[in-house]
């Protein structure tokens, strides 16, 4: 089912019924990273998801594929291998054939990507736009999220070679919809194939959660080892909610799900063992997971032909450590076992542990001897496994000594001025005569002893062959070599047993891994006095006493704080605060603990109901701006245009500081348009919004639109004279000041330059307050204008309601 390269143009299209949805989708695997990015006929879409960098990649490819039904797919004539078997695969499925197309690899290069993104014909743009211009439109279309699309604009900027599986992706999958003139087979020939939106592409139970956010919400935080420069990676995770969940999976982490059936399933686990009825279980278990390994079954091959001794120790100790897993399978089973079986995982675990896992447990413990092969560094099996390397390995014994008796007998014979003699054996030379040097043996010829062959020079000792050492290597050979030849020949037996009934085994370890990760939620759970939140697919969001996951373990004390959405109240909160009063704190801890609801943790509240949102996007701090070749404000008003263009009725928004990087009355009004652009929706398309400003005049301009879905917030705060008190207690209202003076005194500014702005603001209302009066005063008149009046002379009034008198 594979096309070449050189297919011809509209090769499919007479087949293609007009009007009918195609799909056509682009893939690549570059160093174990998918990328994939796709076109939809029906609404000119190009989607693209974000590149997938774990183990997943293929899986989750085969669930876009179910997902999106592609007709086409194309991909790269150079390919790894399991991306190649997974397309030749999909062939070979009757159901299901769609036609793959492969192109040349340079088809799949960055920069082939950069001009066909540049040239692509987007009709939603005016036609005089240039590429450099197109270049700020299609970062706001293509997030910076997946480290892919941080290095799209370097890579269109600077033209730096980097690799980004789905952007290669991208310049393949247009030169595909050109040469098959996709939805404009009847056009004239310059009317390129229209791309109407640029979407991210997420699975439908998976939550989409941008790079951006991961890093704001400190999901994972890496940060240099202190030996940074022993270790390979130098770095280690820091504060971050993976570490302070005893790192459970990261794919979980990277993947929350809105499957409530898959987070029913951790839930219901996690409640089993954070009740303290069952903490013998829960420590058994712990103990016992300890020392699970996942160890591939292919190293055991490896290992046998491998004489690299450092790898082989490594290879070594994993085997062992597998034997220990099969070992601490069947005590996990055995407390598994006796677990309520109605809960899915524990009956899956039971069931999973077949006989063939007891056969391999047996099967290894009675052949290798993992005392001696540590010990030895290479295999070892026990006795009674094959009667000839017994008998060998017992030969090997007396063999020390039989050549003390050899030796006695050599020295007899030799002359009377060497005092002692001994037989050594050396792998692959053989036996050797050893005998100290005499001070008399300078030269190689005073070395020379008649009847023996003088070999070599070492450590003051000089090494000969006799007639009785030929013999004797006649007589036992090579004895160490033979033996661990017949060892390893053993040992390609035991694994091939063992490889073929190894399925069960991965089976096992796979359902330990999700029974780990569950005992380190429900540690976390227990450790961080969490609460098990209600989950819905549709509803509102409600937290009681919630707090920050993160903070509240570094803080001696945290003021918790609740948090209602719903599509009936209060769905666009505006939070305003003085500074440091709590706000993005607030904002984050919202995050956090939906986040965790979707990994099916606990979380730091109260009481939770907690609906599934569909994505969370945030506004937060803004990335530097250096690399991604875009100005601060730019990333600012990027991240909000995502929100703005992709969030739905159960997104989750949060937003701290908008508008900031500008002109304060442009960047309010910006502010305030997005605003009204939600609060103008009805309330079920209006995603959950959580935004903290300091722009107070937004409130006290009144420039938002009354609406019930709009709530105002603020965080106490109390002033003790010149001092702050900050409480952190959420309330209903708004802030009239930041209190931005005291603050400053806070952090240590000096007295005369906190007292000297304090003059100028004071200074700046007095006036302002004073033009105020007289804007009031010509508005009124200009209102209070009765156009209808016969004695209106309207040229004199406009001129004198306009002087220049009546408004400076
Ligand atoms: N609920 C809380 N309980 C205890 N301490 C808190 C709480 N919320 C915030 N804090 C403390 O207040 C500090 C400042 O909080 P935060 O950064 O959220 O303020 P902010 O209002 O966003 O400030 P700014 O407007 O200047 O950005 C935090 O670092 C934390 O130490």
């Amino acid at each position: 089912s594979f096309r070449t390269a050189a297919e011809p143009r509209r090769s499919s299209s007479s087949s293609r019924p007009p009007c009918a949805r195609w799909v056509y989708l682009s893939v690549l695997m570059l160093h174990g990273q998918v990328g994939l990015s796709f076109y939809d006929s029906l609404d000119y879409t190009l989607h693209f998801m974000p590149d997938i960098a774990d183990s997943s990649g293929l899986h989750l490819l085969e669930r876009v594929v179910q997902e999106i039904s592609p007709q086409v797919i194309v991909t790269s004539a150079k390919q790894e291998r399991c991306m190649a078997h997974f397309l030749r695969g999909l062939g070979s499925n009757p159901d299901y054939k769609p036609e793959v197309v492969v192109y040349p690899n340079s088809d799949f290069g960055l920069e082939v990507a950069k001009q066909r993104l540049l040239s692509a014909h987007l009709p939603l743009l005016p036609a005089s736009i240039t590429e450099n211009e197109k270049i700020p439109y299609l970062s706001s279309c293509i997030p910076f999220d997946s480290v892919l699309m941080v290095r799209l604009l370097v890579a269109i900027l600077l033209s730096v070679i980097v690799m980004h599986s789905t952007l290669r992706t991208m310049g393949a999958l247009l030169k595909c919809l050109d040469r098959r003139r996709v939805g404009v087979e009847l056009e004239d020939s310059s009317v390129g194939v229209p791309i109407m939106h640029f979407r991210t592409y997420t699975l439908n139970d998976v939550v989409y959660v941008d790079r951006d956010t991961y890093s704001v919400l400190q999901i994972f935080k890496s940060e240099l080892h202190p030996s940074v420069y022993k270790l390979q990676s130098g770095e280690k995770e820091g504060l971050s909610l993976y570490g302070s969940f005893y790192f459970c999976k990261r794919d979980w982490f990277l993947r929350p799900t809105r499957d409530l059936a898959v987070l029913m399933r951790r839930q219901e686990v996690v409640r089993f063992f954070t009740s303290p009825r069952n903490s013998d279980s829960f420590n058994t278990l712990k103990s016992c997971l300890r020392n699970i390994r996942s160890i591939p079954v292919q190293s055991t091959l490896i290992l046998v032909v491998s004489f690299n001794h450092s790898f082989m120790q490594h290879t070594l100790i994993s085997f062992c450590h597998r034997l220990y897993t099969v070992y601490n399978g069947v005590c996990i089973r055995d407390t598994v076992r006796s677990l309520p079986q109605s809960i899915q995982l524990f009956h899956e675990i039971s069931e999973a542990f077949t006989e063939d896992l007891f056969y391999i447990a047996s099967l290894i413990s009675k052949v290798v001897d993992f005392e001696s092969s540590l010990a030895e560094n290479r295999f070892t099996i026990k006795p009674n496994v094959d009667p000839a390397v017994d008998e060998k390995k017992r030969k090997m014994m007396g063999l020390s000594d039989f050549l003390t008796d050899v030796a006695r007998s050599e020295l007899e014979q030799l002359d009377s001025r060497i005092p002692s003699c001994s037989v050594i054996y050396i792998p692959l030379i053989g036996f050797l005569l050893s005998i100290p040097r005499l001070p008399n043996m300078v030269e190689k010829e005073d070395m020379e002893i008649e009847g023996l062959d003088f070999m070599f020079l070492s450590e003051e000792r000089l090494h000969y062959r006799s007639e009785r050492t030929k013999e004797l290597d006649d007589l036992l050979g090579d004895l160490h070599c033979v033996i661990r030849d017949m060892e390893t020949a053993v040992m390609t037996q035991l694994q091939a047993v063992v490889l073929q009934r190894s399925s069960c085994l991965y089976k096992v370890l796979s359902l330990c891994a999700e029974l780990d990760c569950l005992l380190a939620l429900a540690q976390a759970s227990q450790d961080y006095g969490y609460c098990s939140p209600t989950l819905t697919l549709h509803g509102p969001l409600s937290l009681i006493k919630a707090r920050h996951p993160l903070l509240e373990l570094c803080s001696p004390v945290f003021v918790p704080n609740p948090f209602t959405s719903s599509d009936q109240e209060g769905k666009v909160k505006v939070l305003t605060g003085p500074n440091s009063s709590g706000k993005s704190i607030y904002l984050k801890q919202v995050g956090l603990i939906v986040f965790m609801a979707l990994i099916g943790s606990d979380v730091p509240a109260k009481e939770a109901q907690i609906c599934l949102v569909d994505c969370i996007f945030t506004r937060m701090q803004s990335r530097e701006s250096v690399s991604v070749g875009l100005s601060t404000f730019m990333i600012d008003l990027n991240q909000m245009t995502q929100a703005l263009n992709q969030s739905t009725g159960n997104s989750l928004v949060l937003i701290d500081e908008f508008g900031k990087g500008t002109n304060t009355v442009d960047g309010l009004s910006l502010l305030a348009a997005c605003l009204s652009h939600w609060l103008s929706n009805p309330a079920t398309q209006c995603p959950h919004v959580l935004l903290a400003t300091n722009f107070h005049s937004l409130l006290q301009l009144d420039l938002l639109p009354q609406s019930p879905l709009l709530s105002l917030l603020t965080l106490e705060t109390a002033v003790d004279g010149e001092e702050m008190v900050f409480l952190y207690q959420l309330k209903e209202g708004i802030c009239h000041s930041s209190y931005a003076a005291n603050i400053a005194r806070l952090a240590g500014l000096p007295a005369t330059v906190v007292q000297r702005g304090v003059e100028v603001i004071r200074i700046r209302s007095a006036i302002f307050g004073s033009k105020h009066l007289i804007y009031e005063n010509v508005v009124e008149r200009f209102l209070s204008l009765d156009l209808d009046d016969p004695s209106l002379e309207l040229q004199h009034y406009m001129e004198e309601l306009l002087t220049f008198d009546a408004v400076k």
